[in-house]
Order: C-alpha cells, then sequence, then structure tokens
C-alpha cells in the first residue's frame, strides 16, 4: 500500500512510532509526497471486530446489571471501539472521556499526565476503562493507582488489543480482552500512524518488505 501524506505530518513524534526526520526544503511550503509503507495486513477484519466486539458487550451487560456503570474512553485511540462496544451493552451507562500522555525517558515511559479528565466524578461508581491497546501497560497501571485514591466502588479494565511484547514493564489486570495481538506496530479501528490511519475500520500493521 502507498500512502500519500505531506512529509510535516508523517514525520510527527509520536511513541514508538517508525520515525522520519522532515526533508529540508528551500520554501516554507508544504510538499506533498507519496511514501511506500509496504503492503498493509489486516489482522483483524471489520466481520471479526464486530463479531468480538458483540461478545464483549454480552459479557459486560451481564457483569454490570444493577450497577452504576460509567464507561471512561482514553483518547484518541479508544474512540471507535467504545463507540461500537457501548452499541452492544444493554444496561444503564454514562460514558466519559480522558486523555492521557505519557512521556519517555531515556530507558522507560513511566511519567503520565492528565490532559483531559473525565467530567463526572468517580466516587461510588463502577469505572469501567476502555483501551484500545496496552503495550508497555504504563498507561493503565498509572490510571489503575489514579483511581485507587477517587473512592470508585470498582474499577475494570477492557482493551481492545493486548500487545504479547517483551516492552511490556508493568503488570495490569485486564478484565476484559478483545484480542491478544503480535508485537506489530498496528493501525486502523482508532489506532495511529503519526495521527493518521485511525479511520480504517479493520485492524493491519504494514509488512517490511523484503530486501
Ligand atoms: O501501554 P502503553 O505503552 O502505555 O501504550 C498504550 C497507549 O498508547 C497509545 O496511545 P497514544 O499515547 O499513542 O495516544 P492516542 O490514544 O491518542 O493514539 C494507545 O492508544 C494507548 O493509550
Ligand atoms: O501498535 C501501536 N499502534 C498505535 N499506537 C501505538 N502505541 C503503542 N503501540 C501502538
Amino acid at each position: 500500500m502507498t500512502f500519500s501524506v505531506s512529509s510535516g505530518i508523517i514525520s510527527g513524534s509520536g511513541k514508538n512510532k517508525a520515525q522520519k526526520e522532515p526533508e529540508k526544503h528551500e520554501k516554507t511550503e508544504t510538499k506533498k509526497e507519496t511514501l511506500a509503507l509496504g503492503k498493509m495486513k489486516v489482522l483483524f477484519s471489520e466481520k471479526q471486530i464486530d463479531d468480538r466486539v458483540r461478545e464483549m458487550g454480552a459479557q459486560i451487560s451481564k457483569d454490570y446489571a444493577n450497577k452504576q456503570l460509567i464507561v471512561v474512553g482514553l483518547l484518541k485511540g479508544a474512540f471507535m471501539f467504545l463507540s461500537d462496544l457501548v452499541k452492544r451493552i444493554t444496561v444503564p451507562m454514562e460514558i466519559d472521556f480522558m486523555i492521557l500522555s505519557s512521556y519517555e525517558g531515556t530507558n522507560s515511559r513511566g511519567s503520565v499526565c492528565v490532559q483531559k479528565d473525565m467530567q463526572t466524578d468517580p466516587m461510588g461508581k463502577d469505572i469501567l476503562i476502555v483501551e484500545d491497546l496496552i503495550d508497555t501497560g504504563t498507561t493503565l497501571a498509572w490510571l489503575c493507582h489514579h483511581l485507587q485514591s477517587k473512592k470508585c466502588k470498582s474499577v475494570r479494565l477492557c482493551t481492545f488489543l493486548n500487545k504479547q511484547t517483551s516492552r511490556r514493564i508493568k503488570q495490569v489486570n485486564i478484565d476484559y480482552v478483545g484480542f491478544e495481538c503480535t508485537d506489530e506496530f498496528v493501525v486502523g479501528y482508532g489506532m495511529d500512524y503519526n495521527q493518521q490511519l485511525r479511520n480504517l475500520p479493520y485492524v493491519g500493521f504494514f509488512e517490511q518488505e523484503k530486501l
């Protein structure tokens, strides 16, 4: 697949993402270029995703009968999964969002900061955190710890993808997992490559071309 983007966009500073230095241009206007990112391999199709999300929704509906459910989506990555998932949950709920960002140190990504907090007071509520993927575990480990101080009635974690990776540095208990996922840089269904490709309705990765 070739993917046409402006050099300014593709060279963004996303963590754990392939980095590409912007080309230097004499003129300041953004130059359009076509980047060959390799062939897209589909990991999870729309049909597989739909089937699994329905199953997850049914399970969550059972588990949260008679509870005060607040579904909290972590933006941006979880937006598509959350929107599909809540349609399959049949118990009453509130929906809220957070934006967290983590910083890379020389060896680890330890610090997380809240860019946008949830609007609902979580005290006494049953919180279900909805995430697109867990990689190092930093984001969810930090959030669990953070919510412990908020006197929630319960906190459970739901992730669409659980990456099988040696980069996992924080062990977190995940209550609901959509799919176990190989250690590829995945895109689509909310997940990005330098902020692009979130809109793909399936999950894929770019196969490295053999030399
Ligand atoms: O387990 P971790 O190593 O903490 O990584 C997982 C987080 O990283 C990605 O978010 P990102 O910060 O790229 O933001 P995004 O959701 O806006 O894509 C992903 O969406 C998870 O939230
Ligand atoms: O595989 C990934 N895709 C998108 N964003 C990510 N952040 C960590 N891993 C990934």
